[in-house]
């Protein structure tokens, strides 16, 4: 749905270049929520802003739905972007018009008739629950509220591609729930293809099917979220999962990359004769699947034979050096 390959941006400052972007590929499916993660100036507005062609890559090709974006002429780009729609973090609403008039901005922009605009801006406003605010100016609304309005007229358009930016990083734990449950909703019921940038962990633990982190403008690592969490070594399983340091002995970090039926850790101590005691982690829903990473003591005359069997069982055991 969306393929970046090869982007590096450039920003020349009169005294020196950045670079911003260092040969990024990103794949993102139809129908997935991707996000893209990493700390400040990593590069993840630069890569979302390359997406859509607000920024200019220095090298390097966008593809959104089979289009190369990055041949294109410029308005035959400016009709390729209705079909991606774009959430801020800081909502970019209109203070002067209300809510209604908001959503429909891009309607009016693109030509759509009175009567034709006012029933999709009355549907946008049903679907992100914000019908009864259609009168509302945006200074009477919450932060929630303000980001339900910039998603509805993301969505004016109808776009195939949902692009957001940092969009719940203004907004307080219980209303950054409630917006991230609402992109899940759109993603499902509608199969729009989400792709968002973030530096929030909890972000991609609770909404993304696929992820890539970013450090110094380059992609360290990429993948279906729960593929990561599998792999040895994997940043992301670390980053979404931090293990409390322990210096207690026999201690081994398992990280569970599915859900279990069987008991485990008792099946252990039956079948081996160990001692397990947890000490620390935690197992969360990612993808429907139960996964995690627990610190675990693991004691007994059987202990490396314990740890084979779990090793057997898919998870990862990494014992501490
Ligand atoms: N317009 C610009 N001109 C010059 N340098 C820029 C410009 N935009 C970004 N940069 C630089 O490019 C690098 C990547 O910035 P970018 O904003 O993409 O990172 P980010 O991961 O989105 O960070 P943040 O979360 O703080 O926005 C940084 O070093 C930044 O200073």
């Amino acid at each position: 749905m969306i393929e970046a390959v090869g982007l590096r941006k450039v920003y020349r400052l009169k005294d020196r270049e950045v670079l911003a972007l260092d040969n990024v590929d990103l794949h993102v499916r139809q129908g997935e929520v991707y996000g893209v993660v990493g700390q400040s100036g990593a590069g993840k507005s630069t890569l979302l802003r390359c997406v859509n062609l607000l920024e200019r890559p220095t090298e390097g090709s966008v593809r959104v739905d089979g289009e190369d974006l990055t041949a294109m002429a410029p308005a035959r780009l400016r009709a390729a972007r209705r079909g991606i729609g774009m959430v801020h973090q800081h909502f970019a609403l209109l203070s002067s018009r209300t809510v209604a008039g908001n959503v429909a901005f891009p309607l009016e922009v693109a030509g759509v008739g009175r009567t034709a605009r006012r029933s999709r801006v009355m549907e946008l406003l049903d679907l992100v629950g914000l019908a009864d605010k259609a009168r509302a100016y945006p200074a009477q609304l919450s932060g929630g509220q303000k980001q339900r309005v910039g998603i509805a007229r993301a969505l004016a358009s109808e776009p195939k591609v949902l692009l957001s930016d940092e969009a719940t990083s203004a907004l307080d734990p219980a209303t950054t729930e409630s917006i991230l449950e609402l992109l899940r909703e759109l993603n499902r019921e509608l199969g729009l293809t989400i792709l968002l940038i973030t530096h929030e962990m909890d972000v991609i633990k609770r909404i993304c099917d696929s992820a890539a982190i970013m450090e110094s403008g380059a992609v360290r690592e990429s993948g279906r979220v729960l593929d990561l969490i599998g792999t040895p070594g994997s940043l992301l399983a670390r980053s979404l999962f931090p293990l409390p340091p322990t210096d207690a002995p026999d201690v081994v970090a398992l990280t569970y990359p599915r859900s279990y039926d069987e008991p485990l850790m008792s099946e252990l101590t039956r079948k081996f004769d160990v001692d397990v005691n947890v000490l620390g982690g935690a197992v969360e829903t990612v993808s429907g699947q139960s996964v995690g990473r627990l610190n675990v003591q693991i004691r007994g005359a059987n202990r490396d034979a314990a740890l084979d069997y779990l090793g057997d069982k898919g998870l990862l055991v990494e014992v501490a050096a």
